[in-house]
């Protein structure tokens, strides 16, 4: 699914009044109905719920969906920013609701602000994807005012009001959201970890906006979803023999980091290799044997064959003592090639390796790993778009791990959906790399290795809370959980 930008999102609301023969009021009532219809079966009818408003379309949304809110007799209170300029709708609404007896709050300064009781709830409709500077004078000081109190939820019309759709907020002040109704599609803003504090549970309400348009728009970026990972499975041909799954080739671990190399050596298998071979340091040849018996090894300084491996993944638990071992991969290797951690490492601290990253290899840094290879940047979406940048320059896919992981390849990013925090521990890097090792031995191409290895990995981990909490999981327990991820696919 396309993520699309909020100049995007607003000709979306436009096309469909259009195609749909609609009013924008009438658009804004369904939307304000479908907010409403969560708010009955979610929050407590006996608390409070103040409603702030700006003065454009989201405030149009706060004030429509007060109206329906006082005709199921909540309990409700309704302030408004005090200003001359308004949208028609949000004019329009508020004619409406003057006309009942509710008694409409204007703030003009922090004096006017309500006092919350404690134990209320809160609609932040000050501002949607309209926003276009940060919050600043009274709206700062009313963002302040409501995140300093914490009522018993905030929730956020379409977006946390101060949040930009498609560039970044760092720094600025948020309303904090707990639960954020939002309509037709994911914004950007819901996967850059920058943003994390603000963001709450996030619904998508659908509101009938026209199906094609999303179709019809240019993107840099898209979601990886359960239809997404469909799309790119290519099942098992019954008639295949060993041969058919590749043969992968693993380098990995050093002393201290043997556990990282038979993590991966674990996720590789058990995503359908073929073959296994690792090469691995010599001490742990023997317990790779017995606790692995389906992986084959070699000694660390053995000739590469670079004509027999379908593909090679390279660096977990690596170690920076191994130079000469990358340097040989990145010169000679003739298959698809996966470098992480420690490979990764190496390579950020010597400009003659860098220079010998092949065409279509998959690097799966960290943040940090990331900042060594390319540099710093001022934000998230910045280091996102110089991802972009690089995928495109190296001719490389990048999987810039995290929350949601984006994989950017040819310039475009794929935001991954799947995986939780339980994946914070160390050794769930280690696996992933086994796993995408694991399909590009199977044919998959880079771009596609990466986005399925990625979907996979997470849901694995989200699976396996079905038995485990977040603090529990263990990397090593994906394992056994990668199989049903598979038969989601299917
Ligand atoms: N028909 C439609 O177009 C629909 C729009 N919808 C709602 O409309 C919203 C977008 O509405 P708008 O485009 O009117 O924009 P907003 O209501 O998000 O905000 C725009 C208004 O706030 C002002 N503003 C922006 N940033 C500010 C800041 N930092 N400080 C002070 N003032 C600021 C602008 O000058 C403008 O007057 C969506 O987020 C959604 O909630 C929904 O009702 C669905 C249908
Ligand atoms: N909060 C989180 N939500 C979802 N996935 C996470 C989270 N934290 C970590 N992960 C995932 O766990 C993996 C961690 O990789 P990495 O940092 O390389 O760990 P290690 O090197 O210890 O194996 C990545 O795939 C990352 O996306
Ligand atoms: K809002």
């Amino acid at each position: 699914m396309k993520l699309l930008n909020a100049s995007q999102i607003h000709q979306w609301d436009q096309i469909t009044i259009q195609n749909q023969q609609l009013t924008s009021l009438e658009l804004m009532e369904r939307a304000a109905k479908k907010c409403v219809d969560w708010i009955v079966e979610n929050l407590d009818k006996k608390s409070t719920i103040y409603i702030f408003c700006g003065r454009g379309n989201n405030g149009g949304d706060g004030l429509a969906i007060a109206k329906l809110l006082l005709s199921l007799d909540f309990n409700i209170q309704v302030n408004i920013l005090a200003g001359e300029k308004s949208s028609a709708d949000f004019e329009a609404n508020l004619k409406a609701l003057k006309s009942t007896s509710l008694e409409i709050n204007e703030l003009h300064s922090a004096n006017d602000f309500p006092k919350l009781e404690a134990n209320c709830y809160v609609v932040d409709a000050l501002f949607g994807s309209g926003i276009n500077k940060p919050l600043n004078g009274l709206p700062l000081e009313l963002a302040n005012y409501l995140n300093n109190f914490s009522p018993k939820k905030v929730i956020a019309i379409d977006v946390p009001s101060g949040m930009f759709l498609d560039h970044s907020s760092y720094g600025n002040t948020i309303i904090q959201a707990d639960e954020i109704l939002t309509f037709q599609t994911y914004k950007q803003c819901f996967f850059i970890a920058e943003n994390a504090q603000y963001l709450g549970n996030i619904h998508v309400l659908d509101i009938g906006l026209d199906a094609e348009f999303p179709y019809t728009q240019e993107s840099n970026f898209e979601i990886t979803d359960a239809n997404f990972a469909k799309n790119i499975y290519q099942p098992r041909n019954p008639f295949g023999h060993k041969g058919t799954f590749g043969h992968a080739l693993l380098i990995a671990g050093s002393q201290g980091k043997y556990g990282a190399a038979l993590m991966a050596a674990h996720a590789c298998l058990r995503t359908g290799v073929g073959l296994l071979t690792c090469n691995f340091p010599e001490e742990i040849a023997m317990p790779l044997a017995i606790t692995l018996p389906e992986a084959m090894s070699m000694k660390r300084n053995e000739t590469i064959d670079w004509d027999k491996y379908k593909s090679i993944g390279i660096g977990p638990g690596l170690g920076m003592e191994s130079f000469d071992i990358i340097k040989d991969v990145l010169t000679h290797t003739k298959s698809p090639l996966l470098i992480d951690a420690d490979g990764l490492n190496m390579i950020a601290a010597n400009d003659e390796l860098k220079s010998l990253i092949p065409q279509n290899a998959i690097l799966t840094p960290h943040p940090k790993e990331f900042e060594r290879l390319f540099g710093k940047t001022a934000n998230e979406f910045d280091r996102i778009d110089l991802a972009l940048q690089k995928s495109q320059e190296l001719h490389c896919v990048i999987v810039l791990k995290g929350h949601n992981t984006l994989i950017a390849a040819d310039g475009v990013g794929y935001f991954n959906t799947t995986g939780n925090v339980g994946l914070a521990t160390g050794g769930s890097g280690d696996t992933l790399s086994g796993i995408i090792t694991s399909l590009l031995a199977q044919g998959y191409i880079s771009k596609n290795a990466a986005i399925l290895g990625v979907y996979l990995h997470g849901l694995a981990a989200d699976l396996a809370l079905s038995k485990q909490s977040v603090e529990s999981l263990l990397p090593s327990d994906l394992n056994q959980y990668l199989g049903m991820a598979f038969k989601s696919l299917g």
